[in-house]
């Protein structure tokens, strides 16, 4: 359990919650992290919205770290911002390399793409392909393995692969991230999985295992743990970027919120995945030449209509959060 940042506020009643929350699936242009729709829970509470959303397949104690973030959304303040826009990265999925324009061209002015590679059943060649075409249009390419290589792997990618701005999460364990590091200096690597999906999001520091650290609010337990977090690996000179954990609207403002908010931002955030979805339950924060404006977006009641989740999926979401419900309470 990712208990390293658990927060000491006070946590609501569950009817609260029960009683302010709806569930909603937003359809996706196209498959992303394997998925075609994703399913979220808004919660409305006294400082507006908040969003609960971990994937299906995790567990009650990794979900209500995410449940935590959603409680901190609707019932605290948004930190103070330092700046009134975040410039963002284009997402690009596992497309084919003809594929490539039409989903660049939903991020107009962002000057860094993030692209996903060693996605299975794929191969390397499929992965220089795609970022070769994605280079043609976007002059800085970072690529996000979600952990899919060895460290044997990740060196023979980085060879085929050409300039990268950094490379996210290239294997799944931290010491292969150490261990990558030290045989290929000149390619910078991102930690994303090491963070959020640890026990302790600060191994990465000791172990050397990052240049750059990924931080997602969500499962990092909401906004003043990821400000938390970004100032301990300053004092270390690993700089932040906030990304999205694929975010509804909702989602996506509050990272935008938490990014506005670091006193320092080097790279372009990852918090562009609205581009990637069909319909939302709001319009998310407006989008200025490759950067996303600060906003706080409400949730259009006819869009929570017309994406509300069928009968046994609301039962669903409506369960885990009793059972997240239950474990902050424990903690
Ligand atoms: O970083 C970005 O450009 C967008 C966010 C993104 O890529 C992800 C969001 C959510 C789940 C992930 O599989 C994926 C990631 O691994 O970073
Ligand atoms: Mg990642």
């Amino acid at each position: 359990m990712n208990t390293h940042f658990r927060s000491a506020a006070a946590l609501p009643p569950l009817a609260a919650l029960m009683d302010n929350c709806h569930v909603v699936t937003l359809p996706m242009r196209v498959r992303f992290r394997g998925v075609t729709h994703r399913e979220v829970m808004l919660i409305e509470g006294p400082f507006g919205w908040g969003e609960f959303a971990p994937f299906p397949e995790y567990g009650d104690d990794e979900a209500a770290t995410w449940l935590q973030s959603a409680i901190a959304a609707a019932w605290s303040p948004r930190p103070l911002a330092v700046r009134a826009a975040v410039e963002v990265n284009a997402t690009v999925p596992a497309v084919q390399p003809e594929q490539v324009a039409e989903v660049l061209a939903r991020f107009p002015g962002a000057t860094t793409a993030k692209v996903k590679v060693a996605e299975k059943g794929q191969t390397l060649a499929d992965d220089v392909a795609r970022v070769d075409a994605v280079r043609q249009l976007v002059p800085s390419v970072r690529v996000d393995a979600n952990g899919g290589w060895t460290v044997h792997e990740a060196i023979a990618a980085f060879s085929e692969l050409g300039p990268l701005e950094y490379a996210e999460q290239p294997c799944r364990t931290v010491d292969e991230l150490a261990e990558l590091r030290r045989q290929v200096p000149t390619v910078k690597i991102a930690a994303d999985e090491s963070i959020r999906r640890s026990d302790d999001p600060l191994r990465i520091i000791e172990a050397g295992a990052a240049d750059i650290a990924v931080v997602k609010v969500a499962p990092l337990g909401g906004a003043n743990q990821v400000l938390a977090i970004a100032d301990i690996l300053s004092q270390h000179n690993i700089p932040v970027v906030v990304s999205s954990a694929l975010d509804s609207a909702i989602g996506i403002a509050y990272g935008v919120a938490t990014a506005a908010a670091l006193p320092q931002l080097k790279f372009a955030c990852g918090l562009a995945t609205s581009r990637l979805f069909a319909d939302d339950v709001a319009e998310p924060p407006n989008w200025d030449n490759g950067r996303l404006v600060v906003t706080t977006p409400q949730p259009d009641p006819s869009a929570l209509r017309r994406l509300r989740a069928n009968h046994s999926r609301q039962t669903w979401w409506r369960d885990r959060l009793v059972r997240c419900h239950a474990v902050l309470a424990a903690t």
